[in-house]
């Protein structure tokens, strides 16, 4: 398998690559990887704690991989770990898909960022999938790839809540928070990833953020935070539309999540050998 490590801005040319170029419709993936993932705890980044025995990236490219309508994966590893990334997936079996590593950013916005560049101008249909989210099942990747190729510019796989949620003043100091609204739940979804896009509309968004950031600086309050691609495509306007989730594309985040992780791992592999 080929894992070539690449700079955003010099993409070499490979056999896969003309494959690709041949079929504009078969997708490419993002995958950030770059965080630290300091709510889960002190250790190794996050992308490459290990769920099973495998880093939890090696589990998300996997997932990607295993979609036939995926034929390219660029992963936006930490700065300073790109070749120790580029060799983990080189040893692991990726069902002979064209895995590339750049180096991602200092937020997870600016990670999608740059493996966008690195994705061929040919490729129409771009995913983004969080490395945190290992056992995201293929009928969702497949779903995804299916909205966008359907017409959708944006589309995020997502579930139903369980919980009642409820808006409040944030207190300083553990003080008791004020409730402002109880949003209807039948109208909320909880937004995972891969989320698809058309390329040209995520490229748009992404380069429309940067130029705001650019001209609002640091000014307090002037950019409210945006955590997830579609986000940007609302706030420029676009439409996005959800497909069904799943339950087992949960994001490890905190340290319980990824004690749920290895249950549903082991009771994968115990019934479909996994
Ligand atoms: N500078 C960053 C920050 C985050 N991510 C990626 O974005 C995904 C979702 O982010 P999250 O779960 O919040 O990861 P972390 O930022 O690592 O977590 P934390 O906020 O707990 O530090 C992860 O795959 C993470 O590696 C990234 O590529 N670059
Ligand atoms: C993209 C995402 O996983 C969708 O749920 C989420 O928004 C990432 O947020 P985080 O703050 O980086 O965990």
């Amino acid at each position: 398998m080929l894992c070539t490590v690449v700079h955003a801005m010099a993409i070499p040319t490979s056999p896969k690559e003309r494959n690709l170029n041949a079929t504009a419709a078969v997708a490419a993936a993002v995958v950030p990887a770059a965080g630290r993932g300091e709510r889960l705890g002190p250790g190794a980044p996050k992308a490459l704690r290990e769920l099973g025995g495998v880093p939890l990236l090696v589990h998300a490219v996997r997932a990607l991989a295993r979609s036939r309508a995926v034929g390219l994966v660029v992963v936006a590893a930490p700065p300073e770990g790109v070749p120790e990334v580029g060799a983990l997936l080189d040893s692991h079996g990726l069902d002979g898909k064209d895995i590339r590593v750049v180096a991602g950013g200092a937020t997870r916005q600016e990670s999608v960022r740059l493996g966008l560049a690195a994705i061929p101008a040919e490729v129409e249909i771009v995913l983004v999938h969080d490395a945190a989210r290992p056992l995201v099942p293929v009928d969702v990747v497949d779903a995804v790839v299916a909205a966008v190729r359907s017409g959708a510019d944006a589309v995020v796989p997502a579930v139903p809540l369980a919980d009642t949620v409820k808006r409040v003043v944030p207190q300083a100091g553990g003080r008791p928070e004020p409730v402002v609204e109880t949003p209807e739940r039948a109208t909320l979804r909880a937004v995972q990833t891969p989320q698809g896009f058309r390329r040209a509309v995520l490229c748009e968004v992404h380069e429309k953020a940067l130029a705001e950031e650019a001209s609002a600086g640091q000014a307090e309050g002037a950019l409210p935070p945006v955590t997830d691609d579609a986000g940007l495509v609302e706030r420029f306007g676009g439409q996005v539309v959800v497909v069904p989730g799943h339950e087992e594309a949960f994001k490890v985040t905190r340290p319980l999540d990824l004690v749920l992780a290895e249950a549903v791992l082991a009771r994968r592999r115990a019934s479909d050998g996994f």
